[in-house]
């Protein structure tokens, strides 16, 4: 083992050397902060506006620099030398190249680790024995801290195989260092995967910008994680893209994103705008609940149709003409004369509250016109606007004119449509009697997530119409090219020169212009409805509506979508049951499918449990290989007639022992159907005190129910969560609920350790094997 213990040290020392270079950058940019700061808040506002920039960029570096201390480098690739020439042709010795979080170079810019995102890290994910692809080892390098506690050794290249390594056999790469991060503690926050990232998972990861690549799996097939690396090796890959237009991120509820929200800040990304449906509109959180029935109609895409008719019906040509007077004379608001006015202000094709301006200049023009009649005279130019104004002011007028062209909210407009029955049967003639009562709702009801894109389309019809805003808008766009040029000389001169920070000219521009708050992309992309993302990541895709989708799509006009799901794992009754159906109608053929097969989650018994579930009930599962056996993972708990809830306190107490530690990790949740959820909490409250002790039960009650190492949810609540163990109540429940057979395809593909299953009834086909 001498030679094992030989190679640690080497690397301890090289890994030693990569945390060195790592606090001297770390110390460089902090310095350079403090310089920035202490210059104070005096020179020109120039001066100022310039040291702000940089003092931001100095932060995010240092920033950076401080997410990447866990496992800084984690990998090893010895390489085939090139042929030297000097030598013949013949060749040396093996490259060494060091993988890990990020690139490091030392002061002659020479490297010292290799980002994993980078070209040459590629065939640390990907080489195979079959395929070296010039790798003649792999090396793994296992650290706690900044202290290397292990090696794992794979050999590529059999002819230069010695007595130390292993063969590459198995088809994980990694393995050891693979079975370690997926049999520890669940924590309650996703962690990164880029130590251990298996070649089918880079494929995706490393994948093409352009196009919608859609990922589809079974659960625990890693489609969040995959998802969460690919956006940031793109942000890395496609930097002066993304870095503008951003990226947006969205997951099925808060507490999803929570669950993730530590993984891009690990791989040292910060800027992605990540939000759920219901909070994707600005200022609106809609998280009222509705039934599936209601939801699924909203999700139609003939609700494009619908909103675009609900809007021409606030473009309206009176039903008589009517009469005004204005100094004595009698002049006609004619219903031809409005229906002129409205044909040509929709052939500007302006959104309908753009639009009304021109359709309300151009009425009063012709009520003008009658007025010079009546007067027998032509009016100066200055008599007109004065007869303009006054017209404007007359309140039948103002009354008939908005009759005409009303100028309305989207909100407004969505609530009218959905409260008033006569509305919505005049722009929804395509829905039944009963579909339309189905959607039908109090007015001013709370918004649903379902509501949410048909505001964003009555958003994109109506517009805003608001001036000032554009105004605005067109002052910052000046004081930006003003910036930019700035920003150009100060590039020229050299000022930014060793700062260790890649910046165009127009990035630092966006930090230099000076007018309001500094907003970052993400913040400005957060605030605005229309924003054009450069690519948009969406998780638990197969939730989404048509009308989600067409929304969507909206906000990334190149279409460059990342898209992971599991259509098997559908419960909401608007989603996809087919890839192909959710999203031909918007994407045409502008998307690509990738699957993944092994489940890096689920023990093999319980990945096969659930396999042969899904099969019984029809379910479009994907198939799924499980990359480990764990022993005893699943418990079948059969339990007489009443004796659930007792049978449920002693499965919890007894795994809460086992599997949750005071440190903080450990996980086990309680899933059952909806209403058998909150009895069934109150039995498990009750009875962890004299499972665990008073102490330990106090400590896990006074957990926010986001951290809870002990929980009882329903299935809709733990979509795309984990815990260590899980306790399935009555499956047969679950699967009777609104959710069906998905919902106890979830369920049941929760656990990374253990599945206890109580029931009192039998268990659905296909759970036994
Ligand atoms: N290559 C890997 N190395 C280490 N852990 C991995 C790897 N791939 C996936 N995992 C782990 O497997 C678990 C499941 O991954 P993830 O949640 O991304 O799966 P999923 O396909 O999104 O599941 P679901 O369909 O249930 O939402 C996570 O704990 C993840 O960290």
């Amino acid at each position: 083992m001498a030679g094992r213990q030989d190679e640690l040290a080497h690397e301890q020392e090289v890994v030693d050397e990569l945390y060195a270079r790592l606090d001297v950058l770390r110390e460089r940019a902090r310095g350079r902060l403090r310089d920035v700061r202490r210059e104070g808040p005096s020179g020109s506002p120039q001066n100022r506006s310039e040291r702000d920039a940089f003092a931001t960029l100095y932060e995010d570096r240092a920033a950076q620099l401080d997410a990447v201390e866990d496992r800084l480098a984690f990998g090893r690739l010895d390489l085939d030398p090139e042929p030297n020439a000097d030598s013949g042709g013949e060749a040396g010795e093996a490259a060494v190249r060091y993988v890990g979080r990020i690139g490091l170079t030392d002061d002659d810019q020479r490297s010292m680790l290799t980002d994993w995102r980078a070209p040459a890290a590629e065939a640390f994910y990907r080489a195979t024995s079959l395929q070296p692809a010039g790798v003649r080892r792999r090396r793994h390098l296992v650290t706690s801290g900044r202290r290397v506690t292990g090696l794992e050794d794979e050999l590529l290249d059999l002819d230069h195989a010695d007595d130390e390594g292993t063969l590459a056999a198995s088809s994980l790469s990694g393995e050891g260092a693979l079975l370690a991060a997926l049999a520890t503690r669940r924590t309650g926050r996703m962690s990164d995967i880029v130590a251990t990232i298996q070649a089918e998972q880079d494929r995706v990861i490393r994948s093409d910008l352009a196009g919608a690549l859609v990922v589809q799996g079974g659960p625990g097939t890693g489609k969040t994680a995959v998802a969460l690396h690919r956006a940031a090796y793109l942000l890395y890959a496609h930097r002066r893209l993304l870095d503008r237009s951003g990226v947006l991120l969205v997951g099925p509820s808060r507490s999803f994103l929570r669950y993730i929200d530590q993984v891009l800040p690990s791989l040292g990304e910060t800027g992605v705008v990540s939000t759920t449906l219901g909070e994707l509109l600005p200022g609106l959180t809609a998280t009222a609940i509705e039934d599936g029935e209601a939801t699924e109609i909203k999700g139609r895409l003939l609700w494009a149709d619908v909103i675009r008719r609900a809007v021409r019906a606030r473009e309206r040509v009176p039903e008589r003409d009517l009469r005004v007077r204005l100094d004595g004379h009698d002049l006609v608001i004619r219903r031809r004369d409005v229906r002129d006015a409205i044909a040509r202000a929709r052939r500007t094709h302006k959104p309908h509250n753009e639009a009304r301006g021109g359709f309300v200049r151009d009425m009063l023009a012709r009520l003008a016109e009658q007025y010079q009649t009546a007067e027998g005279r032509d009016l100066t130019p200055e008599d007109r606007a004065v007869v303009l104004e006054d017209l404007r002011g007359l309140r039948d007028v103002r009354v008939a004119l908005n009759l005409a062209w009303f100028p309305i909210s989207p909100k407004k407009l969505v609530d009218d449509l959905l409260s008033r029955p006569h509305r919505l049967a005049e722009a929804a003639p395509e829905l039944t009697d009963a579909e339309r009562a189905a959607v039908l709702r109090a007015p001013w009801a709370p918004w649903t997530e379902s509501d949410v894109p048909l505001l964003d389309e009555a958003a994109e019809l109506l517009g805003d119409d608001d001036a000032v805003a554009r105004a605005e808008e067109r002052a910052l766009a000046a004081e930006r090219a003003e910036a930019l040029a700035h920003a150009r000389s100060v590039l020229a001169s050299g000022a930014a020169a060793g700062s260790m920070i890649q910046i165009d000219a127009e990035t630092l521009a966006e930090r230099f212009a000076s007018s309001g708050p500094r907003l970052t992309t993400a913040e400005r992309a957060a605030s605005d409805r229309a924003w054009a993302y450069g690519h948009v990541v969406v998780d638990e895709a197969q939730e989404l509506s048509p009308m989600a989708w067409r929304m969507l799509a909206r906000r990334v006009p190149t279409r460059s979508m990342t898209i992971v799901g599991d259509v098997a794992q559908t419960s909401s009754h608007a989603g996809a049951r087919s890839w192909s159906a959710a999203l031909t109608p918007v994407l045409r053929d502008g998307w690509r499918l990738e699957e993944l097969t092994v489940s890096y989650r689920t023990p093999a018994a319980v990945a096969d449990a659930a396999q042969r579930v899904a099969k019984a009930a029809s379910l479009p599962a994907s198939p799924l290989t499980a990359a480990r056996e764990v022993p005893g993972a699943i418990v079948d708990a059969r339990v007489p007639d009443g004796g659930t809830r007792a049978a449920v306190a002693d499965a919890v107490g007894s795994l809460a022992r086992e599997f949750v530690g005071a440190d903080g990790a450990g996980r086990v949740a309680v899933i059952a159907a909806a209403d058998a959820v909150a009895g069934l909490r109150t039995a498990v409250e009750a009875a962890l005190p004299d499972a665990l002790g008073a102490g330990e039960a106090a400590r896990l009650a006074a957990q926010r129910p986001e951290d809870q190492q002990v929980t009882v949810l329903a299935p809709r609540e733990v979509k795309g969560l984990e815990y260590d163990a899980v306790v399935l109540v009555e499956p047969a429940d679950v699967a009777a609920g609104a959710g069906g057979w998905s919902d106890l395809y979830v369920a049941m593909t929760r656990p990374t350790q253990r599945l206890v299953v109580v029931h009192e009834r039998a268990l659905p086909p296909g759970f036994e094997g």
